[in-house]
C-alpha cells in the first residue's frame, strides 16, 4: 500500500457541459485541483472519462450516441480532445500527463496488466500524471466495462493505491437518487456495502453519465477488497480535492480493514472466469469466511457446471449469495461423488492430488464487505 498515491476517477458529469461536449473550464478546474494534490507530494493516478462526450457534437451527432459503433467513433474523435485539454490545463505547471487505455482483458492477462502497472509506476516516479480511459475502440460489447467507475477501482488495486476518489455531480449515496426524492438522505461513511445499500443506488443521473450509483458501489466493493479506500462525491470548489483525500469530502465515504491483495488474487477475485459453481453448507461458510480455512468435501452440497483440476469455480451459500472464487483440485464429476463426505471416507473413494476442495491460498473472499 502507498499511502500518498490516490487514483482520481472523473465521469462525464463532471465534464460535460448542459447539452454534452466537453466543458474545458470544468477539465480546468480539475487540472488544477490536481496540481494542489500534486504539489502536496501525492502521486496521482487520474481515470477519466469524457471522450464520447467530448467527440459527439464535434461529430455532428445530436445527443450521446447509442449504438457501439457510433460510441467508439466519437470516443476516437473525442479521447483526443480530452488529452489536449488536460495537457493544455496541467504542462504550465510543469506537469506532465500520459494517455494510457485500457480494456477488461489488459487485466484478465496478467502479463498485460502488469505490463501496465510497470508503465504506471514508472510514470509517476518521473512525476508525471498517468490518464486512464478505456479503449473505446478495441473493446467489444460483453466485454466493456461501460462506465470507468470499475476500471478505477481496478486501477487501484493494481496500483496499491491508498485511495480512489470517484467524482461525480452527486454528493455521495443516498437513500435514493435525490433527483427523484428530494427528501433523501445522505450516507456519510459506509463500512459495509449490503444488499440494502445496493437497493438504494439507482442508475444513471444524466444524459451523459453511464454507471450511476450502482457502478460506483461495485467500484467501491472491488477496491474495500483490494484494501483500497473509496470516495463517491462531488468535488466543485477549489481545494475540494485536498479537502476531500484529508477526509472532510462532500460526499460518502467507504472504509476498509482488508489488506491488499496480491496480484494473484486480484486476478482470481476479479478478472477471472469461473467454469462452474460450488454450494456449500453453512458450517463451510463460516469456515471460509470467518476462520480464512480452505473448502473440504464435508462442506459441499452440490455442483453445478463442468470443470477440471486448475480451473476457477464461484462458491455460493444455500441462499445463493456468492461468497468468493477459488481455484478448484477436483473435476465436477469427482467433486460430486464426494460431496458431503468426511476426509477419511474422501480418501476411501477415490485418488486425490489435494484433499481441500479449495486451498486457502487459492481463494478470494468476495462477500462480507
Ligand atoms: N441513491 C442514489 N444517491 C445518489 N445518486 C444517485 C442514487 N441513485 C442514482 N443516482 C444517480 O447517479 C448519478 C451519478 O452517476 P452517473 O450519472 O453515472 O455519473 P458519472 O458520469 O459521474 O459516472 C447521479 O447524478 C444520480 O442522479
Ligand atoms: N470511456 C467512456 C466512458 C463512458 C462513461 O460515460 O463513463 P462514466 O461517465 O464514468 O459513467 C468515455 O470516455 O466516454
Amino acid at each position: 500500500m502507498n499511502e500518498q498515491r490516490i487514483v482520481v476517477k472523473i465521469g462525464s458529469s463532471s465534464l460535460t457541459s448542459e447539452h454534452g461536449g466537453l466543458n474545458r473550464e470544468q477539465v480546468r478546474f480539475f487540472a488544477e485541483e490536481l496540481r494542489t494534490l500534486r504539489q502536496a507530494g501525492y502521486q496521482i493516478v487520474l481515470v477519466t472519462s469524457g471522450a464520447v462526450a467530448a467527440g459527439f457534437r464535434q461529430m455532428g451527432y445530436e445527443q450521446r450516441p447509442k449504438l457501439l459503433h457510433e460510441k467508439q467513433a466519437a470516443a476516437a474523435v473525442g479521447q483526443a480532445l480530452l488529452m489536449q485539454a488536460y495537457q493544455e490545463y496541467l504542462l504550465p505547471y510543469g506537469i506532465s500527463a500520459a494517455q494510457i487505455l485500457l480494456t477488461r482483458q489488459d487485466f484478465a492477462s496478467r502479463k498485460r496488466g502488469h505490463n501496465a502497472y510497470m508503465t504506471i509506476e514508472e510514470l509517476l516516479k518521473l512525476g508525471v500524471i498517468p490518464i486512464v480511459n478505456e479503449n473505446d475502440t478495441v473493446s467489444i460489447d460483453e466485454l466493456k466495462f461501460g462506465d470507468n467507475d470499475t476500471l478505477s477501482a481496478l486501477v487501484a488495486n493494481l496500483v496499491h493505491a491508498s485511495q480512489l476518489i470517484i467524482v461525480t455531480d452527486m454528493d455521495g449515496l443516498y437513500t435514493e437518487d435525490p433527483r427523484k426524492n428530494p427528501h433523501a438522505t445522505r450516507f456519510d461513511v459506509i463500512e459495509q456495502i449490503t444488499d440494502e445499500i445496493y437497493s438504494y443506488a439507482g442508475g444513471a443521473g444524466s444524459a451523459v453519465g453511464t454507471g450511476g450509483m450502482r457502478s460506483k458501489l461495485d467500484a467501491a466493493r472491488i477496491a474495500m477488497r483490494g484494501g483500497v479506500k473509496a470516495f463517491v462525491g462531488r468535488i466543485a470548489e477549489p481545494h475540494d480535492l485536498m479537502k476531500t483525500v484529508q477526509g472532510d469530502g462532500r460526499g460518502t465515504y467507504f472504509e476498509t480493514h482488508q489488506h491488499g491483495l496480491p496480484v494473484k488474487k486480484q486476478w482470481l477475485g476479479f478478472h477471472s472466469t469461473p467454469l462452474g459453481r460450488v454450494v456449500v453448507d453453512e458450517g463451510a461458510e463460516q469456515a471460509l469466511l470467518d476462520r480464512g480455512s480452505s473448502l473440504l468435501p464435508a462442506g459441499v452440497k452440490s455442483i453445478h457446471g463442468e470443470f477440471h483440476p486448475g480451473d476457477v469455480v464461484e462458491v455460493t451459500n444455500l441462499r445463493g449469495e456468492v461468497l468468493g472464487r477459488g481455484i478448484v483440485n477436483y473435476d465436477h464429476e469427482q467433486l460430486s461423488q464426494v460431496a458431503g463426505l468426511s476426509t477419511p471416507d474422501v480418501l476411501k473413494r477415490c485418488e486425490v492430488s489435494r484433499i481441500e476442495v479449495i486451498h486457502r491460498d487459492e481463494w478470494v473472499t468476495l462477500r462480507s464487505l
